[in-house]
């Protein structure tokens, strides 16, 4: 795992699931960057072992804990692609020790939102529900597209994820759909429309739809549709390779460094604001 005097010590949550392996691959490839220690749920079968040996190879010196303090304490930035109560619960961690929190973690309430919010008055977060640059970019569009089209272009944000994903919608589909309210200047809350099914009644002007498939080993694919009467333009974004995220999340990782205290989003470390 690649060393040098100027890069970023991180943590990586989750280190055994699909995005963490990921970012093991991704980082380990980094000169910028380098893993000083894995986290994993309590009692889990890699907690207390080797990061190398856990993956089936020599030893790497990196240890994988349930014991998130004894890492984070060392690191400058925290990587997190897990799940809503352990994202809450490295919030606290990472406030005391001051680590860049990068999260990926999707399925989040809006009382987990403000709790994430209130811990980065202590340390940077940065969190979206979608970490690649071009998913970031098609809420740009998505939004401009939104604001040039009036009620009647009916806007629908349709998803596929692999049959494992636990949250639907996808984070990525609510970043696009309050891109979408955005630029109609509405709040999605009032706009959203998440669960058609039975005598629904015909479509409710100026509502956000939202629809989620799933099924086989789908990265993640997203269309945002505007249908009039007589036409109907369809924004797509299929992604293909995990990567996009992790190079993403790293990205996030070394951006927020000597940042201060604040949440921001992946528009941010982009420059696409
Ligand atoms: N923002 C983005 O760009 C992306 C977000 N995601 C989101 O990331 C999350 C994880 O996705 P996957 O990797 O597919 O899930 P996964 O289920 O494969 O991995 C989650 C990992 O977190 C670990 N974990 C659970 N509790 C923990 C704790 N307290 N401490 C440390 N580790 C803990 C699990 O043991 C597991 O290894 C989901 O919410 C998903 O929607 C996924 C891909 C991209
Ligand atoms: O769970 C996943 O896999 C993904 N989750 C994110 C989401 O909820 O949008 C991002 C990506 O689509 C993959």
């Amino acid at each position: 795992m690649t060393q040098t005097t100027d890069s970023t010590g991180i943590v990586i949550m989750g280190g055994s699931g699909r995005m963490g392996r990921m970012l093991i691959d991704v980082i380990t490839a980094s000169d910028s960057a380098h893993i000083i220690g894995v986290t994993e749920a309590p009692g889990h079968p890699w907690a207390g072992r080797d990061l190398g040996e856990a993956l089936g190879g020599a030893a790497s010196g990196v240890p994988v804990t349930d014991q998130a303090l004894d890492v984070v304490a060392k690191a400058q930035a925290v990587i997190d692609f897990t799940t809503p109560t352990a994202t809450l619960a490295m919030s606290k961690v990472t406030a005391q020790t001051g680590a860049v929190h990068v999260v990926g973690t999707t399925g989040m309430t809006a009382d987990d939102i403000a709790a994430l919010d209130r811990a980065a008055q202590e340390t940077t977060i940065v969190r979206a529900g979608n970490m690649s640059l071009g998913v970031n970019l098609l809420t740009q569009i998505v939004r401009q597209v939104a604001a040039a089209l009036d009620d009647d272009y009916d806007i629908e944000v349709v998803e596929t994820h692999h049959r494992h994903k636990v949250d639907a919608p996808s984070g990525t589909a609510l970043m696009l759909g309050e891109a979408a309210a955005a630029g109609r200047g509405v709040d999605l809350d009032t706009v959203a429309d998440r669960a058609r099914d039975g005598i629904t009644g015909a479509r409710t002007r100026g509502s956000i739809g939202f629809h989620a498939l799933r099924g086989g080993d789908v990265v993640g694919d997203h269309d945002v549709i505007f249908a009039a009467d007589g036409e109907r333009i369809t924004l797509r974004h299929q992604a293909s390779d995990r990567s996009v995220f992790a190079r993403g999340a790293l990205k996030a990782a070394l951006w927020g460094q000597g940042k201060g205290p604040g949440a921001f989003d992946m528009l941010d470390v982009l420059g696409l604001r």
